[in-house]
């Protein structure tokens, strides 16, 4: 049964999913998929960034209704975009939180922008909200909405999801103004990570460098503040994803990549083209693979899916160019008139695609090395022939890991590591395939994005969140 919830839910990220145009599905990432689920289920509106730029900045608020949800978007300045988005988000806070402190940039101009823009998210979106409404903030770009927003006087129950790790206290004091930061979070009353581990650097951090006291319970107290935070894992779309991967075109991409393996086997992987997701040391893991195993070469292909993301940011410029290469040297290394041991594919696929990919690919290889939690690892085990499922490989270092036990689990910083498991996964007999899938599988259906929402909404409105999430892994 759906609950029917008396307050209104405001969700307010960056990106708000709106209809992909044609041919771009798919490079959207997991927060915009989760999101515009969590929305269905909820009364309010979904607040955030247009994706487009302009002159000047104006506040004019667009509003539509998509699929049985409502956005509420802005434009933004290109000056905005280019010290926000482009600048404090992904070229200071996301490498930084990664564990990259090697390509963080420290700009004051990248500060200013960050706390502008957040500002103008708190002008525009406060008039819209109502003393009753729920208002759930999400991920790094955000940070500091929670204190705006009090600023103007919203004294309403406010939460904040971080969808990416919360990097070590001795990693993050490398931020100049960490201090700033990291106390804007005491304005919210709900802190929510993907893992215990970040949760715990978050303890950690607030202990050594605020003075702060963590109870036992979830409870932080820093001053005369106190916030509760807790590890709430994100899941899929269990139930959408199984009918997209139901459909006839699931079935058709799954019979297109069979067709095109011509008995080979599969190994898949999907990532944005980042390099938080170790997509470099995957293919040098894959190519110590086949140089250590030469009578398996021929047998075998990886099919990696890297739709280009944040490409104004050198960095990702610099990834793109590295794997163009790194790709290119291993097919002429190894390639034969008839085999090519890595295809890459830059675009962007839908999720019925997808799902037949996934279904048709005896191996995922899913290496990032850093990530807040990877839902391509749970979307591969739930598109997989219960009869015959394939095995996940995935980073000890990606939130996932902490669920799927099952897995065959890696360091990803290892080639060697790399090129075992693949061999191990290669060897597996099905028995084994289908034990582990069944545990895998059993979690991604009950810890579904239906069972991460209710559970973070409970501790938002105060209730009982145990209780939100076995109702729903009852029913
Ligand atoms: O909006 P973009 O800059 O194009 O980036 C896409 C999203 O990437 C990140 O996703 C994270 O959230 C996922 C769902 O919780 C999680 O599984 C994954 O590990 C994270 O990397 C980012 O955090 C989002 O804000 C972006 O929208
Ligand atoms: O071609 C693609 C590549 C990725 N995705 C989706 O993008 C999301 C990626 O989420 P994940 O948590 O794995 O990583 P993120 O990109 O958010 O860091 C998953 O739902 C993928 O199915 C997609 O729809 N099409």
């Amino acid at each position: 049964m759906e609950r029917d919830p008396v307050s209104r839910l405001i969700v307010i990220s960056n990106r708000v999913a709106a209809p992909q145009p044609e041919g771009e599905g798919g490079a959207q990432g997991g927060l915009a998929v989760a999101l515009s689920a969590a929305l269905r289920e909820y009364r309010g509106f979904w607040f955030g960034w247009s994706g487009n730029r302009i002159e000047e900045f104006t506040g004019k608020i667009d509003f539509q209704r998509h699929e049985g949800v409502t956005s509420a978007t802005i434009d933004l300045e290109e000056q905005d975009v280019e010290e926000y988005y482009n600048g404090y988000a992904n070229r200071t806070l996301w490498p930084l939180f990664h564990y990259r402190i090697d390509l963080a940039e420290y700009d004051r101009s990248f500060g200013a922008g960050y706390e502008r823009v957040n500002e103008r998210f708190a002008e525009t979106v406060y008039p819209l909200i109502e003393p009753e409404d729920l208002v759930w903030v999400h991920d790094y770009h955000l940070i500091p909405l929670g204190r705006q927003l009090r600023q103007r006087g919203v004294a309403n129950r406010i939460g904040f999801f971080l969808h990416i790790p919360w990097p070590p206290a001795r990693l993050l004091t490398t931020l100049p103004d960490h201090e700033h930061l990291a106390l804007s979070l005491l304005a919210y009353d709900v802190i929510g990570f993907h893992t215990r581990e970040w949760l715990e650097s978050f303890q950690n951090y607030v202990e050594r460098e605020l003075g702060g006291r963590c109870d036992p319970d979830g409870w932080i107290h820093v001053g005369d503040r106190s916030v509760h935070a807790a590890a709430y894992p994100i899941g899929i779309d269990y139930r959408e994803f199984s009918e997209a991967a139901a459909s006839e075109a699931a079935r058709s991409a799954c019979e297109r990549l069979r067709k095109s393996a011509d008995g080979r086997r599969t190994i898949i992987g999907v990532d944005r083209l980042d390099y938080s997701k170790g997509l470099e040391e995957r293919f040098l893991g894959y190519r110590r693979f086949l140089e250590e195993n030469a009578e398996r070469r021929g047998e075998v292909f990886l099919l990696q899916i890297a739709p280009p993301s944040r490409g104004e940011v050198h960095t990702y410029e610099t990834i793109r160019e590295t794997l163009d290469e790194l790709s290119g040297r291993i097919n002429g290394e190894f390639a034969e008139v008839d085999w090519v041991p890595i295809r890459y594919v830059n675009q962007g696929y839908g999720r019925e695609d997808l799902a037949g990919f996934y279904r048709a690919s005896n191996i995922a290889l899913i290496t990032p090395l850093r990530d807040g939690m990877n839902l391509v690892a749970k979307e591969y085990v739930a598109a997989q022939d219960p009869d015959d499922p394939g095995v996940l490989i995935l980073s000890r270092f990606a939130g996932a890991a902490l669920q799927l036990k099952d897995a065959l689990l890696v360091n990803p910083y290892s080639k060697e590591e790399i090129s075992d498991a693949i061999r191990q996964a290669l060897a597996m007999p099905r028995e084994e395939r289908v034990r582990r899938w069944r545990s895998m599988i059993e979690t991604v259906r009950s810890e579904d994005v239906v069972w991460w929402r209710r559970r973070f909404v409970a501790a938002l409105a105060g209730e009982d969140v145990e209780a939100a999430g076995s109702a729903r892994a009852a029913g």
